[in-house]
């Protein structure tokens, strides 16, 4: 047996969950005046000490202290009463009356679903120690089977509602900074999914889920990981089951709106459940059938629900301290440990989540299809989540405009069918985007003036004429900017004045003479047009009445023969009387000056 402060000695474990063990213990001595109970040497009670991490937490020793006197005013019939604290060197425990009896998880897995009429009155029960606890500004947060004592007593299950305060230490800074109370994903309200402000009514939703599985068997959201289960209570409507009799159907899923303004105050749950159970058991009178079928009318809201204070304490410890309690506005403490892990136990112990792990910041980060609602409080100045998705997918946008390729550059313009689905190149004189408004271009940065490809890069004389005939003047400017554009701002003076574009080669005409002789060269057109006219004047001599007239019946090539030796006497003759001229008139010279002798 060890021994808890003074006064208390540890028999045995009872049980151990994520916030601690608990103990059957035994009292030593009377406690002082400042338990709840005094309690007598010799009489057994339950203790729960919590964790090591937690006990040396100051901030939880403090939160602890100052939660005692709301732990210990806590007395109600169906709730389990807390005796005392203990606050001993690195011991911190709650003593509290040991209840014998399973708790109502345990007991479900082991006898099956209760019959409608007993789970409304369990449930009924619970919601009267959940209104005594709201009317005293204390909300649960925790509220599942497994926090549900069964006392037996004169033969009936005496239901007890254990763990309050539990989360409201959990909830402190010093948790957060080490591991986190983060509720059971099962029986999560979609606000406290959310990170938003809770007030009582999750009690109210953890009582309907609880009320599911009491005649069910099991929470109406389950899931392969604590995440999905989530996404359910924040996406899905519960679906009622063939054994759920209407009017009980009606609770629940009032109980489990997603509107916490829509859920029956915990008294009047209650009352609600009552009527139910008169009405639906065996021997219900018409009245009590007829009340239980209008239960819808008793479960109004509560119009002043008991406020979970926000947790700025996550950052701000002394003002949690300040406040007195703590808050779950820091959506971290409703993720579970191992929130996306495929091993999550539903019906699991409260779970925890180490501080900083993956999708600690905002459980949202890991939900798509959650609506975009930024948690109240507590995120520091990381963006959420989807700020920077968005602001991811705006920067790949505008790397693609980066990247964007001149058509100019662009090989694929190269093939025709291509330029008509270039996109639309953006205006030269457009406006940088806000965020960039001090910085040149994208392009300008990514492209340094001396890696840039010379300018006959955007020469149409690249592109082979077969593909592409020179573009009309339009399409060319609005394809290929001003070069400067592409330039530095201030280019190297170094650099090389860029050279005057050439312009398109012409092309090349082809030989108006259709005749290809090879080896000729210009002798061809002379031998061609001897040869033309050859055969056109044989045509002629032959076809015509011209060799009757001129040659008087001669053959074509006898006259043509005749033609040139008389051709050729007549030049001989000519040369002759040349010469012969030219010595008679010499002569005639002579004889002019010897007549004149
Ligand atoms: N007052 C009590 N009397 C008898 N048994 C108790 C008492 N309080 C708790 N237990 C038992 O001790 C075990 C552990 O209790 P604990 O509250 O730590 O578990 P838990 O609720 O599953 O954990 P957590 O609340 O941290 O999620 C449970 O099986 C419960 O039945």
């Amino acid at each position: 047996m060890r021994p808890i402060g003074s006064k208390y000695l540890l028999e045995e474990p009872l049980g151990r969950g994520a916030t601690g063990t608990v103990w059957r213990a035994r009292q030593r001595e009377t406690a002082g005046a400042e338990a709840a109970v005094a309690g007598q040497p010799g009489e057994t009670v339950a203790i729960k000490v919590l964790k090591e991490e937690l006990a040396n937490d100051a901030d939880i020793v403090m939160r602890f202290l100052r939660e005692r006197s709301v732990l210990l005013r806590l007395t109600h019939p169906n709730i389990v009463r807390t005796r005392d604290l203990v606050v001993e060197g690195d011991v911190l425990a709650l003593v509290m009356d040991l209840v014998e009896g399973p708790d109502l998880h345990r007991y479900i897995r082991e006898s099956g679903p209760l019959t409608p009429v007993a789970a409304a009155l369990l449930t009924a029960q619970i919601a009267d120690a959940l209104a005594a606890s709201h009317a005293d500004g204390v909300v649960h947060r925790d509220l599942k089977p497994a926090n549900v004592l069964l006392a037996e007593q004169n033969g009936e299950m005496h239901p007890m509602l254990t763990d309050f305060g539990i989360a409201r230490l959990a909830d402190s800074p010093g948790l957060t900074r080490t591991h986190e109370f983060v509720g059971t994903p099962a029986y999560v309200a979609p606000e406290s999914a959310e990170g938003r402000p809770q007030t009582s009514a999750v009690d109210i939703y953890g009582a309907g889920i609880l009320l599911y599985e009491l005649v069910t068997g099991r929470p109406p959201f389950a899931g392969g990981t604590a995440l999905e289960v989530l996404h359910r209570h924040l996406s899905e409507e519960p679906r009622r089951p063939s054994t759920v009799p209407g009017p009980l159907w009606t609770v629940i899923e009032r109980c489990l709106s997603k509107d916490p303004d829509r859920r029956p105050s915990a008294v009047n749950l209650a009352r609600g459940l009552r009527a139910v159970a008169a009405g639906i058991g065996v021997h219900a009178t018409p009245a009590q059938i007829e009340a239980a079928e209008g239960v819808g009318a008793l479960l109004a809201p509560d119009p002043a629900p008991a406020p979970v204070p926000e947790t700025p304490g996550a950052a701000d410890p002394t003002q949690v301290m300040s406040h007195g309690a703590p808050g779950a506005a820091d959506p971290t403490q409703v993720l579970p440990a191992g929130a996306g892990a495929p091993q999550y136990d539903p019906a699991g112990a409260t779970s925890v989540l180490p501080a900083g792990g993956p999708g600690a910041a905002d459980p949202t980060a890991v939900l798509p299809p959650v609506p975009p609602n930024p948690p109240q409080g507590g995120q520091g100045e990381d963006p959420h989540p989807w700020q920077s998705q968005l602001r991811a997918a705006r920067d790949r946008n505008e790397q693609t405009q980066v990247q964007y390729l001149d058509p100019s550059e662009d090989p694929l313009r190269r093939r025709p069918q291509r330029r008509p689905q270039q996109p639309p190149h953006p205006p030269q004189n457009q406006q940088p985007p806000q965020n960039r408004q001090q910085q040149p271009p994208p392009y300008q940065q990514q492209r340094p003036a001396p890696q840039r490809p010379a300018p006959q890069a955007y020469q149409p004389q690249h592109q082979p004429q077969q593909y592409a005939p020179p573009p009309p003047p339009a399409p060319q400017q609005q394809y290929a900017p001003p070069r400067q554009q592409y330039a530095p701002p201030q280019p190297p003076p170094q650099a090389p004045a860029p050279r005057e574009p050439r312009p398109p080669r012409e092309p090349r005409r082809r030989s108006a003479n259709p005749v290809r002789i090879p080896g000729l060269g210009c002798l061809k057109g002379c031998l061609v047009m001897i040869v033309l006219f050859v055969v056109a004047g044989w045509l002629v001599w032959e076809l015509t009445p011209l060799q009757s007239w001129i040659a008087e019946g001669k053959g074509y090539w006898e006259a043509i023969g005749d033609g040139v030796s008389s051709f050729t006497t007549w030049v001989s003759d000519l040369f002759d009387s040349a010469s012969t001229g030219t010595g008679t008139s010499s002569g005639n010279t002579g004889a002019t000056g010897g007549t004149g002798q």
